[in-house]
């Protein structure tokens, strides 16, 4: 028997209790009700005991309860409970009826809800109600959740909210109230604290710190997919270009929130794409293309590496894919005439911005159309020509006048070579992406941090680092779309290209014409040699429309290749002669044998009709006005060039861009070492010994947050896995250093 009845449990002559309230704590009763009575007060007295410290009442007193309506069996349960409290101060807490109706179900008395409040007499009267909504206790995972931030943030620290995946009753995201704001201003700090969460939970975590509140929100990252196509929603084709020119945005990749990146070229009028081979910058790329050509611009390429651009030389809107190292020079050339000429009709108040539509540029594998154009210079350099072929020193420049001159550069290379951030290279290609891993040197050059795209999957394609609208980095999963040259008639790739395909051809494809040789006019007697072309009669050579010059068009004969010529370029000893193959390739037949002319398709009318390019191509190639832009262009009449004909001045001024050949790190890392695990560095390459795995440490190693003899490193894996290791400095782990490159400093 619990506590003995008919007298007060203790004195609590604090307490008053209204006489009405009809309290029964002298009242004994014995004889036939006598039992169930006692059982009943026996569980009053229970309930009280526990009540008193909700309703704040240091000592036990039966005056706190009445209750009444009893019903069901012995003891049964009541169907009224009237409680008296003293202190009006816990009805400010939130919680205080549900903590006073938790007694009375933990007595087995059912669920009590408020049915009444007097204020007067401080009474409330509780009548039995449904079962209410409950959180469900915490499972395993949310205690220890809650237990980590305790560990981290101080044992005051408050899970405020916090999210459970249904599925695998992980925690994926939380809350925190905390009182350790002064603390957690240094960064240092912030970042141990991250750390740790990485290490205590599944998965990718980040922390969104809120310093004005002392509260943190930890979430654990979404994975990135795989591979996301570059979507065709529908886009006006016959956009005025004009009209439309400022709020163009090309949509190039997700975030890890699936959230949208996009380039608008108004604001930034050109971008760096890096990436080393097979990263996926080729198909970024070409992401950027189809967005272009979606939108109606017309599309220049330079392909330093001659095939990756094959598949859109028919498409449209594309107008000229150079793969040849003439051609590349003379579009480069070229695409350098037009930003003058337009720069030249604003400097003399005959346009504005406004009035140019806009070109895109790809300058792709700058590297190696650098180490192409140094190679073949040295076959066409002019007599008294400059040393440098000058389409290298126009680069810096032509990234200056994009803005002005509409005229927007991709310019993409392998690594971020130190020479393509002088001057003000940086600020003209503030939009940038990066392509797969970077090492903690390319990092810095990159993104001024040796730290950011240093982590990126090395088997994740399509996975690189860009900027924010505020230019901050951000790890993005570019769209991916298919090559069309690699791309099979009816399979899902070709469909998805057929959605994406600009219905209507506004631009008319180009071609380059091989300048030819003409007889040396200083020479003395007739049967002289041709004087040899050089690299201003490449420079000066003629566009033409692809429709008018079908016997130049590449686009043609790949339409004519069948299975004989696949068949006699499969093997390689057939190509040496051997085997019986044809020795001296059998003569071709000409064009008109195998094409009908008169099919051949001609540009869909465009709103630059073939007369209004072709016009325009004119305009460009007038002596006039190209004297007048710039001395560096030289006709085929003028075959020697002084040297004085070069500007000088111009390529002095950008002479530091005198390219260096660039040597592939492919791998970029140096040889396995073995090191003691203070010796290990942000950037590195570690074996996983258990895996035999080379995986990146992504942070800086530092003491461990929570036994701090053991030293943390952090790591993700090629394919995107993530974890942590923590041990003793002093034993011994196998890395790979990033190795230095000396163009990068
Ligand atoms: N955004 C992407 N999403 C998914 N897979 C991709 C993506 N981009 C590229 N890939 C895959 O990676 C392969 C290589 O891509 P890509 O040709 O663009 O590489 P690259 O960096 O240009 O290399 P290389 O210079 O050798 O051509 C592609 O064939 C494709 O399978």
């Amino acid at each position: 028997m619990g506590v003995g009845a008919g007298a007060p449990l203790f004195g609590y002559a604090a307490l008053s209790i209204p006489a009405a309230a009809g309290l029964s704590i002298g009242a004994v009763y014995a004889g036939v009700a006598g039992k169930k009575k006692q059982l009943r007060d026996v569980e009053v007295d229970e309930v009280i005991e526990r009540l008193c410290p909700v309703m704040g009442i240091p000592e036990a007193t039966r005056a706190v309860l009445s209750v009444s309506k009893w019903s069901g069996g012995t003891p049964g349960v009541p169907g009224k409970l009237t409680v008296y409290y003293t202190s009006a101060q816990p009805l400010n807490d939130d919680t205080w009826f549900d903590d006073i109706c938790e007694v009375f179900e933990d007595q087995g008395w059912g669920f009590f809800a408020l049915a009444e409040h007097d204020p007067n007499r401080r009474r409330l009267i509780f009548t039995p109600a449904a079962e209410p909504e409950r959180e469900p206790s915490d499972s395993e995972a949310v205690a220890r959740a809650k237990r980590y931030v305790g560990q981290l943030l101080g044992p005051t620290a408050t899970v405020t909210a916090i999210d459970v995946d249904t599925k695998t009753g992980e925690v994926t995201s939380m809350m925190v109230r905390h009182e350790i704001g002064s603390k957690l201003v240094s960064d240092g700090y912030r970042t141990r604290v991250e750390r740790a969460i990485n290490a205590m939970f599944p998965g990718r975590w980040r922390a969104k710190w809120n310093h004005h509140t002392d509260e943190v929100t930890f979430e654990q990252r979404a994975a990135f997919p795989d591979s996301v196509w570059l979507p065709a929603p529908d886009i006006d084709p016959d956009v005025d270009l004009l009209a439309s020119y400022d709020s163009v945005e090309i949509p190039y990749g997700v975030d890890e929130d699936g959230n949208e990146v996009v380039w608008r070229p108004a604001i930034d009028p050109n971008l760096m794409l890096i990436g080393p081979p097979g990263s996926g910058k080729t198909v970024t790329a070409h992401n950027l293309l189809v967005n272009f050509s979606r939108r109606g611009w017309p599309i220049w390429v330079l392909d330093g590496k001659y095939v990756e651009f094959l598949g859109f030389q028919d498409w449209p809107n594309v107008q000229v894919v150079a793969t040849t190292i003439e051609q590349q020079v003379a579009m480069v050339h070229r695409a350098r005439d037009l930003m003058e000429y337009r720069y030249q009709k604003i400097v003399t108040g005959e346009a504005t911005e406004a009035d140019f539509e806009p070109v895109l540029v790809f300058l792709d594998e700058w590297a190696e159309f650098r180490g192409n154009v140094e190679d073949w210079y040295t076959s066409v350099k002019p007599k008294g020509g400059p040393r440098q072929p000058p389409v290298l020193a126009m680069l810096a420049s032509m990234a200056r006048k994009a803005r002005t001159s509409r005229v927007h550069l991709v310019f993409g290379t392998q690594r971020p070579d130190a020479i393509y951030f002088l001057g003000d290279m940086r600020d003209n290609f503030a939009m940038r992406i990066s392509m797969g891993r970077l090492s903690p040197q390319a990092a810095t050059m990159m993104w001024q941090s040796p730290t950011i795209g240093t982590s990126v999957p090395r088997k994740c394609r399509g996975r690189g680092t860009t900027v924010t609208d505020n230019y901050q980095p951000l790890e993005i999963q570019c769209y991916r779309v298919p090559d069309p040259r690699k791309t099979r008639d009816g399979t899902p790739d070709a469909d998805l290209l057929d959605r994406l395909r600009p219905p209507v051809t506004r631009h008319p494809r180009l071609l380059i014409v091989p300048p030819e040789s003409l007889p040396d006019i200083d020479a003395s007697d007739e049967t002289s040699e041709p004087a040899p072309l050089t690299y201003f009669d490449y420079v000066a050579a003629d566009w033409v429309l692809a429709s008018d010059r079908p016997d130049l068009d590449p686009v043609l004969k790949r339409a004519r290749m069948n299975r004989d010529t696949d068949r006699r370029i499969a093997s390689p000893t057939a190509l040496l002669g051997l085997l019986g193959a044809p020795e001296t390739p059998t003569k071709r037949p000409a064009m008109a044998d195998f094409v009908d002319l008169d099919t051949y398709r001609r540009p869909t009318l465009a709103k630059n009709d073939p007369a209004a390019a072709a016009a325009f191509l004119d305009k460009l190639a007038d002596p006039a006005i190209r004297t007048e832009q710039s001395n560096l262009d030289q006709t085929r009449t003028r075959l020697t060039v002084v040297k004085e004909a070069v500007d000088d001045a111009a390529l002095s001024e950008e002479s530091d861009y005198a390219f260096a050949s660039g040597d592939e790190h492919e791998d970029q890392y140096g040889p396995v070492q073995d090191v003691r695990a203070a010796d290990v560095a942000l950037g590195d390459l570690l074996l996983m010994e258990d895996t035999d795995e080379w995986v990146v440490v992504d942070t800086e190693p530092e003491p461990d947050i929570i036994e701090d003899s053991l030293l943390s490193l952090t790591w993700r894996s090629d394919t995107d896995e993530v974890g942590d290791l923590a041990i003793p400095d002093s034993s011994y782990v196998s890395i790979r250093k990033p190795v230095q490159v000396p163009e990068l400093v």
